[in-house]
């Protein structure tokens, strides 16, 4: 798994507010190992939706370059799938249909493509649930249908913007499971941008930390507890000492931060 897969090479953006110009990302630079699973971890505000978007092509007029498998990234990559924060199922379609929908719009006929999306349902735990609407699952059922319906893709490369942010912390800690099972049978590349330390550090190869604005890499940790992982390391004391030392760092830029929002708040009331 030595192969480099992605490259993000001096990286900045730039964005013109009425305030000024804001510099969400300054030249970050790091690369991402076939099949490797990274997090990108840091305070509010510090860039990573940013990142995520420059990654995944969504959006243009950075400096710098990112790469995939040795191609660079100018617009939505054929390689790459993405999985957001905000909920994007089809409430209109079954939890089938909305899985299928990518393979659909490629033609692929209806009993292949349900096949194929009953396979990745199944992988993501939610066989049973396939003639559901999405108005009858819960906020982290209808999550899984959309991490789904990206899987049906078969994406080289899998980046997540904080996916289950909005789930309280148990349901978090076992989706994580079905996340690391995915990983262990696809080993796909993943990057997932996280909040979330527990989470960060369950399903890592390595976790990235960013500063407060502008955004750069603090540090990246590697995690080395063992593979096959599963939401029982959770408990162990290795798993307590990576979340001490990865708070460490955070903490420091959380607090720039909260400071700076303070400070912003201030200088608006004045
Ligand atoms: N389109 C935009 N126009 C102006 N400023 C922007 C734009 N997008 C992001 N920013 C600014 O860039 C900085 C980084 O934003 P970004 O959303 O990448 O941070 P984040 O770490 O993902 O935040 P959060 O964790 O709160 O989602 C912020 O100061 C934000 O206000």
């Amino acid at each position: 798994m030595d192969e480099i897969d992605v490259v993000i090479k001096d990286v900045s953006m730039r964005f013109d507010t009425r305030e000024g110009t804001v510099t969400a990302v300054d030249g970050m630079s790091f690369e991402i190992k076939r099949g490797e699973f990274v997090s990108i971890i840091g305070p509010s505000g510090c860039g990573k939706s940013t990142v995520f978007n420059v990654m995944g092509g969504l959006v243009g007029g950075y400096e710098g370059t990112v790469t995939v498998g040795g191609e660079k990234v100018s617009g939505p990559h054929p390689s790459i799938g993405m999985v957001f924060q905000e909920e994007s199922t089809f409430p209109w379609r079954t939890v089938i249909d909305n899985v299928a929908f990518p393979l659909e719009v490629k033609g692929v006929g209806k009993d292949e493509r349900h096949a194929t999306a009953r396979k990745f349902i199944d992988m993501v735990g939610l066989s049973g649930f396939e003639q559901r609407y999405p108005s009858e699952l819960s906020g982290g059922m209808r999550q899984r249908v959309a991490l789904a319906r990206t899987l049906v893709f078969e994406p080289k490369i899998l980046l997540m913007d904080e996916p289950f942010a909005a789930l309280d912390e148990q349901t978090r800690v076992l989706l994580g499971d079905k996340v690391l099972k995915i990983q262990q049978d696809l080993r796909q590349t993943t990057l997932l941008i996280t909040h979330n330390i527990t989470e960060a550090v369950q399903l890592s190869d390595r976790v990235l930390i960013m500063t407060f604005r502008p955004g750069k890499v603090k540090r990246i940790v590697d995690i080395r507890l063992p593979r096959p992982r599963s939401s029982d390391v959770v408990g162990s004391d290795a798993f307590g000492r990576y979340v001490a030392e990865i708070w460490n760092d955070l903490r420091e830029e959380a607090s720039r931060g909260m400071a700076d929002a303070e400070e912003a708040a201030r200088t608006r009331k004045a």
